[in-house]
C-alpha cells in the first residue's frame, strides 16, 4: 500500500501551521530551506546508507565510516558547499568519525590558542584536511582533573625544541577521538617544564604519523583502546591510545596565544586568562548542548509516531482498540520530552548567541564574561546530556518490545548518546563546576558586585528568600511571571543554604566536599531556571504562523511544570510552594496534555527529519509500520538459510539424544 499515510488523521488535527513550526526549530528560513536540501542530499545518496551498521564487524563498519567521510569530503569540494552546509551534511550523515574532532576539536584548538604565525602556517593545511587532527588532553590516569596530566613538554635550550615525552603508562594518552588509527598531528595536552620548572599544562601541536605512509614516527606508540558499548554505535570512531618516547617538536609547535616560551627558554604570560587553554572545551560543550536538542527530537518523533499507530485493549463492539498515545501514562512519560526537546533548541540558541558575544569581547581584552560562560557551558551540557541519555531510553520503552529491534533505530541511538554524559568533562564534575560559581556569586552579595546574565536573578535574592507563590487556581500556573519567580526562588534559596553550610566549616574546601551532593543539586536547579527562561524569552519574540506561538506556549509550561512536578520536595522544602499549589500544578499538567494531544505529530513533524536520517521502521513519516517491521526481520543474516549453521553439529546431536532418552 505504496503511498498512503497511516497517520493523515493525525495530522490534519493539528491546530497550528506545521510550515512555520518548521522555520522556527530550523533557527531561521534560511537555516530550514539548507537544512531540508542538504538533508535530502544525503537520504539520496546510496553512499550514505546506514541500515547495515548493526551486521557489521569492526573493522567492516570502521572501514565504511572510512569510506564514507571520504565520499563526504568528495561531495563537499565537488558541490562548493559553504561551512554551514557541510556541517550539515555531517550532521544528516549520521556517523561519528575522525572529522568530527579534526573540525570540532584540533582547528578550533588551534585558533583559540594558536598565534596569528601558527593560524598563519596550520589552519590552511587543516582545512583542507591535508593533515588530520585530534584532540589528545585525556590520560589512562587523569581525564577530569586536567591539572594532573603526566605527559611533559621539557624545552631544550641548545636544540630550540620541546621533548614530548610519556613519563608513566598513567601518562598515556587515552580516549582522544580519530587518534587511534586516522589521525596525522594531535594538539597534545602536556606539562610545559623549561629550566626544570614545571608550568602546569599547555597544548602543543605534534605530527604523530608519517604523510607518505601513515606509519607513525619514531618514538611514537598509537593505536586503537578497543570496542566501546553497543555493536557498531560509537565504534565507527577510533578513539586512541597514545605514547611518546622523548619526541621532539620544535619551539614553534607549543600554541603561544596565552603563554610563550623565548629562544632563551623564559616562561612569559599574556595578558589573558590561563583558562583560554581550556577554550576548546567551552566551545565543544556549546555544540553538545545543540546536539542534545537534535538526539533528544530524534528520539520523541519515532516515540510520538509510534505512539500513534500502536494501539492496546478498549476495543468496544469490535471497533478499533486505544492508540496508546492516548494513555496518560502514555503522556505524562512522552509530551515533557517532546517539551524538553524545543526547550533545549532554544537555551541552545541562547547559548550559541553567548558563545559569539564572549569570543568577540574576548577579542577586545574584555574577559568579564569567561566565568558565566564556563558555568553556563558546563552546567547546560550536564543538564541536557544527562535528560536526552534518560529521555531516549525512556522512548525506547514507550515503544514496548518493538523498541528493543535495531530497526527501531532507538537502541543505536543510545549507544551512540551515552557518552555525551562522560565526554568533554563528566556531568557531575562539570556541574561542580556550576557550583562553585555559584558559591562565588553568593559570597559577592551585598559586595557591590552585581550579578550579571544569567544569575542576575540573585540581585533580588532578599525578595528571593522569603516570597510566596500566588496561585490559587491552576490556570495561576499558566503566568510566565509566576513561574519564573518560583524558579528563581528555589534556586536561590538552595544556593544559599548551601552557601551557609559551607561557613560552618573552617577549612571551606573541607566543607565543600561534605557538601558536594547539596552542591549538585543547586546547580541543576540553576541549570533549569536559565533552560525555563530563555523559553519563556524565545516566547515574548514575535513567532508568526497560525497557533505556533501558543502551541509553544503549552510546551514551555509543560516543561516548566514537569520540572515542578519531578522536584517538588525541592520546591516544598524550601516553602517556594505549598503542597496544594504542588497539585493545582498537577492539575494544569493534565490539562496542558490534552491540548498538546492533537498536535503531537505535527510538533514531531516539525523537526522535518527525513526517513533517512531517522533510521527507525517505528518512526516512519507514513506511519506503515506493520509491514515493514515484518519485512525487517526477513533481512537479518540469520534468516539466509532456513536451517541456521551450526544445526548438524549443535542441535541435531542434542535433539537426537533426546529421542534415544524417550525410547528407554
Ligand atoms: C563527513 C564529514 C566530512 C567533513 C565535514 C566537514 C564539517 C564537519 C564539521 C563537524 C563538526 C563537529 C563538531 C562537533 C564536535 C563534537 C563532537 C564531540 C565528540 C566528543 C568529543 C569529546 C572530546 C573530549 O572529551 S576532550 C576532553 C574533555 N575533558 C574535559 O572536559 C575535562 C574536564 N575537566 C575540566 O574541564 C577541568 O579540569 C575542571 C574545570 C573540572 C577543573 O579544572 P582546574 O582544576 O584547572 O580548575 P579549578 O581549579 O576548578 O578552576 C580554576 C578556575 O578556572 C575556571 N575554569 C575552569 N574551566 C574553565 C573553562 N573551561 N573556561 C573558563 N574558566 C574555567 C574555574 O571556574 C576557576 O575559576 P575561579 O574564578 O578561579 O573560581
Ligand atoms: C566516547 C568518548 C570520547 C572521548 N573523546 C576524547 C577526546 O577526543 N579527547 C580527549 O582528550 N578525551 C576524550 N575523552 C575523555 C573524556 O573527556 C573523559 O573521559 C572525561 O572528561 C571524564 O574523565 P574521566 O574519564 O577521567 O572520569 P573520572 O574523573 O575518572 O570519573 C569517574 C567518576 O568519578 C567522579 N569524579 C571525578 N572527579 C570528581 C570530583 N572532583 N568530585 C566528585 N566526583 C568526581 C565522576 O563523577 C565519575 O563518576 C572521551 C571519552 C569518551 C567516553
Amino acid at each position: 500500500m505504496a503511498g498512503v499515510d497511516y497517520l493523515a488523521d493525525e495530522r490534519n488535527k493539528a491546530e497550528f501551521d506545521v510550515n512555520e513550526m518548521k522555520i522556527v526549530w530550523a533557527g531561521s528560513r534560511h537555516a530550514f530551506e539548507l537544512s531540508d536540501r542538504i538533508s535530502r542530499l544525503v537520504a539520496s545518496d546510496p553512499a550514505f546508507r546506514k541500515d547495515n551498521r548493526p551486521m557489521l564487524s569492526r573493522k567492516e563498519l570502521f572501514k565504511n565510516t572510512l569510506r564514507k567521510t571520504a565520499h563526504a569530503w568528495k561531495r563537499i569540494n565537488e558541490l562548493r558547499l559553504t561551512e554551514e552546509e557541510a556541517n550539515k551534511l555531517r550532521f544528516y550523515v549520521d556517523e561519528p568519525a575522525f572529522a568530527d574532532l579534526h573540525w570540532g576539536m584540533f582547528v578550533p584548538a588551534i585558533k583559540g590558542q594558536g598565534t596569528d604565525e601558527q593560524h598563519q602556517k596550520w589552519l590552511p593545511l587543516a582545512y583542507k584536511m591535508q593533515i588530520i587532527g585530534c584532540y589528545a588532553q585525556t590520560e589512562l590516569g587523569h581525564g577530569s582533573n586536567v591539572q594532573g596530566l603526566e605527559t611533559t613538554a621539557t624545552f631544550d635550550p641548545q636544540t630550540d625544541e620541546f621533548i614530548i615525552h610519556s613519563p608513566t603508562l598513567t601518562s598515556s594518552k587515552w580516549w582522544p577521538g580519530g587518534l587511534g588509527k586516522v589521525s596525522t598531528h594531535a594538539v597534545v595536552y602536556a606539562r610545559l617544564i623549561t629550566d626544570g620548572k614545571d608550568h602546569g599544562v599547555h597544548g602543543f601541536i605534534v605530527q604523530l604519523r608519517s604523510l607518505d605512509d601513515h606509519s607513525p614516527l619514531p618514538g611514537i606508540i598509537v593505536g586503537d583502546i578497543g570496542m566501546k558499548f553497543g555493536n557498531g554505535a560509537y565504534n565507527t570512531m577510533d578513539n586512541g591510545v597514545l605514547r611518546f618516547d622523548h619526541v621532539r617538536i620544535p619551539r614553534n609547535q607549543m600554541l603561544m596565544r596565552v603563554s610563550q616560551v623565548t629562544r632563551e627558554g623564559k616562561y612569559k604570560q599574556s595578558n589573558v586568562p590561563r583558562q583560554l587553554v581550556y577554550g576548546t572545551m567551552v566551545y565543544v560543550r556549546q555544540v553538545i548542548v545543540s546536539d542534545a536538542s537534535y538526539a533528544l527530537s530524534r528520539a520523541v518523533c519515532i516515540a510520538t509516531r509510534y505512539s500513534c499507530v500502536r494501539r492496546q485493549f478498549g476495543s468496544q463492539n469490535g471497533g478499533a482498540e486505544t492508540q496508546v498515545i492516548d494513555y496518560k501514562t502514555q503522556q505524562n512519560r512522552l509530551f515533557p520530552l517532546l517539551a524538553s526537546a524545543y526547550a533545549f533548541r532554544f537555551v541552545s540558541e541562547w547559548l550559541k548567541w553567548l558563545y559569539t558575544d564572549v569570543m568577540q569581547r574576548l577579542q577586545a581584552n574584555d574577559f568579564s564574561t569567561l566565568p558565566e560562560a564556563h558555568a553556563c557551558t558546563a552546567g547546560l551540557k550536564s543538564l541536557t546530556t544527562s535528560a536526552t541519555a534518560d529521555g531516549i531510553e525512556e522512548c525506547r520503552k514507550l515503544c514496548g518490545g518493538h523498541g528493543y529491534l535495531c530497526s527501531s533505530g532507538l537502541p543505536e541511538l543510545f549507544a551512540v548518546y551515552v557518552p555525551a554524559c562522560t565526554y568533554e568533562g563528566d556531568n557531575t564534575v562539570l556541574l561542580l563546576q556550576v557550583a562553585r560559581f555559584l558559591m562565588k556569586t553568593v559570597s559577592q552579595l551585598g559586595s557591590g558586585k552585581k550579578p550579571v546574565g544569567t544569575i542576575s536573578y540573585m540581585e533580588q535574592a532578599e525578595h528571593l528568600m522569603k516570597c510566596r507563590c500566588e496561585v490559587q487556581r491552576a490556570e495561576d500556573w499558566l503566568k510566565p511571571s509566576v513561574i519564573l519567580e518560583v524558579f528563581e526562588a528555589r534556586a536561590t534559596r538552595m544556593s544559599v543554604a548551601c552557601a551557609q553550610n559551607l561557613s560552618k566549616f573552617a577549612n571551606p574546601e573541607e566543607g565543600f566536599s561534605e557538601l558536594l551532593a547539596d552542591l549538585v543539586e543547586a546547580a541543576i536547579a540553576h541549570c533549569q531556571l536559565i533552560v525555563v527562561s530563555k523559553f519563556i524569552e524565545k516566547l515574548r519574540q514575535d513567532i508568526p504562523g497560525k497557533g505556533v506561538k501558543q502551541v509553544l506556549g503549552m510546551l514551555c509550561n509543560i516543561y516548566a511544570l514537569h520540572i515542578l512536578h519531578k522536584n517538588l520536595g525541592d520546591f516544598v522544602s524550601t516553602g517556594c510552594i505549598t503542597s496544594k499549589q504542588a497539585s493545582l500544578a498537577n492539575e494544569q499538567l493534565r490539562s496542558l496534555y490534552s491540548q498538546v494531544r492533537p498536535n503531537a505529530v505535527a510538533l514531531v513533524d516539525s523537526f522535518n527529519y527525513t526517513d533517512h536520517f531517522l533510521g527507525s521502521v517505528l518512526g516512519r513519516y507514513d506511519g506503515n509500520v506493520y509491514p515493514n517491521l515484518y519485512e525487517e526481520a526477513w533481512k537479518d543474516p540469520l534468516n539466509d538459510s532456513v536451517v541456521p549453521d551450526g544445526y548438524h553439529e549443535y542441535i541435531r546431536p542434542i535433539l537426537k539424544q533426546q529421542l534415544r532418552t524417550a525410547r528407554l
